[in-house]
C-alpha cells in the first residue's frame, strides 16, 4: 500500500488523492493527461480546474504526465477517470505494466463500448487476479471533501488483507471506512444510482415534488435489488451505506452531476447542451445505455421501469413528459 499512482486529474480524482495524503499513509504518484495542470499543481499546491480549494501535499505527491513513469515505481494503480475515458487513458499499458500490482477503481460506470465493469475489464484483459482488485464506493462527494466533511468510504475487495489496509491507507480525521467483499455488487449499485439520480433530476425539472421524488427512490432500490439478483446475486446488504446511502446521497445532492443533468434534461435541455453546460462528466447517461443492454441479454428490461424511462429519454428522444407520464403508472 506505500505507493499508489492515481489515474485522472478530475475532482473524484482530486478528492482521493487529498484524501489518501491527508491519511499520511501512502506516497501518491498522480498522473494527470494536462500539462498545464501539472505545472500549475508543482507551482501552486492546487488542480486549477477541479477542486482548486483542496491543498496538495508536495511531501505526499508527485505529479508525472507519462502514465507509465507514474506506475512504475507503484504497487497499487487508482483509477479515478469517468468510465468513457478509461480504455483511452490506459491505452499505451500492456499486462506486464500490472505485473505484481493491485488495481483500484474508484470509476461509478460501466466501459461503454463493452457494457462491463470496470475491474471485470481489468482482470480479464491485464491479467490481474480478482484478489488483487478493490473499489471505492460509498456516498461521498469530492466537493465535500475539499471542505473536509464528515464521510464514509466503503472498500469492497477480493482479499481480506487488501481490503483491510486500503480501508487503513483511506482513514482520516474525516474520513471513516468500511470493508467489505462485494466487488462487482458495489460497482453495479453505484452505476445504477447515477441513472437513478437522473431520473430525480427530471422529475424536479418537470415539477414533481419531494413526495414523487421519495417513491422513486424507493422503487429505484427495488430495481437494483432486482437486477442485482439477475445479474450478479450473492448475499448482501443492500441497506448498507455503499448501496442505499449512495443512492440516496446522489439523487438528494446539490452537488450531485447526475441530478443536476437530468434536472437540465427535465428542463428542456437537450442532451447535448446539457452536457456542455456541465463540464464534467455525469456517468448516468452513459451507463443507462449499458445497464439497459444488460438488462435485456437478461430478459428483465421490463423489470426496470425507472432505466428504461431514462434510457429512452436520453437516446430515444421521447419527450420526458411523456415518458414520466408512463413511469408513473408503473411505481407502487
Ligand atoms: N466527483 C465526485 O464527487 C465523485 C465521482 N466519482 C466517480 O469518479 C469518476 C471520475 O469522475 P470525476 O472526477 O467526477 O470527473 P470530472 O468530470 O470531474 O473529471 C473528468 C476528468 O477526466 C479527464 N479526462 C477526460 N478525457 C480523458 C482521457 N481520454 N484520458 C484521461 N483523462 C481524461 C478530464 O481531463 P480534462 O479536464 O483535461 O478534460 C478530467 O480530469 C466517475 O466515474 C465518477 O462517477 C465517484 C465518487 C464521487
Ligand atoms: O458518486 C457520487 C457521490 O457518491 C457522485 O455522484 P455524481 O457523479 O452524480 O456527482
Amino acid at each position: 500500500m506505500s505507493k499508489i499512482a492515481v489515474i485522472g486529474g478530475g475532482s473524484w480524482a482530486t478528492a482521493l488523492v487529498k484524501i489518501l495524503s491527508d491519511g499520511g499513509k501512502t506516497k501518491l504518484h498522480w498522473w494527470i493527461r494536462n500539462q498545464d495542470d501539472i505545472n500549475h499543481i508543482r507551482q501552486y499546491n492546487s488542480n486549477p480546474r477541479y477542486l482548486p480549494s483542496a491543498k496538495i501535499s508536495p511531501e505526499h505527491v508527485i505529479p508525472f504526465s507519462n502514465i507509465k513513469d507514474a506506475i512504475r515505481e507503484a504497487n497499487c494503480i487508482l483509477l479515478a477517470v469517468p468510465a468513457a475515458f478509461v480504455l483511452d487513458a490506459i491505452k499505451d499499458l500492456t499486462p506486464k505494466d500490472f505485473e505484481n500490482k493491485f488495481v483500484i477503481s474508484a470509476i461509478k460506470g460501466l466501459i461503454p463500448e463493452k457494457h462491463i465493469l470496470v475491474t471485470e475489464h481489468i482482470e480479464k484483459n491485464f491479467s490481474v487476479h480478482h484478489k488483487r482488485v478493490a473499489v471505492i464506493g460509498g456516498p461521498c462527494h469530492a466537493e465535500e471533501v475539499a471542505m473536509e466533511k464528515q464521510a464514509y468510504l466503503t472498500i469492497a475487495s477480493g482479499s481480506k488483507r487488501f481490503g483491510k489496509e486500503l480501508s487503513e491507507a483511506m482513514q482520516n480525521r474525516y474520513i471513516k471506512t468500511t470493508s467489505i467483499r462485494d466487488i462487482y455488487g458495489v460497482e453495479y449499485s453505484a452505476v445504477m444510482k447515477n441513472i437513478v439520480a437522473i431520473s430525480c433530476g427530471i422529475a424536479h425539472g418537470l415539477g414533481y415534488g419531494d413526495n414523487f421524488q421519495a417513491v422513486l427512490v424507493s422503487n429505484a432500490m427495488q430495481e437494483v435489488q432486482y437486477f442485482l439478483k439477475a445479474a450478479y446475486h450473492i448475499k448482501r446488504n443492500l441497506l448498507g451505506t455503499a448501496y442505499l446511502g449512495d443512492m440516496l446521497v446522489t439523487s438528494y445532492s446539490q452537488f450531485s452531476r447526475n441530478r443536476t443533468f437530468g434536472n437540465m434534461i427535465g428542463h428542456g435541455y437537450s442532451v447535448k447542451a446539457a452536457q456542455l453546460e456541465m463540464q464534467m462528466v455525469a456517468e448516468g447517461y452513459y451507463a443507462v445505455k449499458s445497464i439497459y443492454e444488460i438488462a435485456k441479454r437478461l430478459d428483465i428490461e421490463n423489470d426496470l421501469p425507472i432505466t428504461r424511462a431514462v434510457y429512452n429519454i436520453l437516446y430515444e428522444r421521447i419527450s420526458p413528459i411523456v415518458e414520466f407520464r408512463i413511469l408513473k403508472d408503473q411505481l407502487n
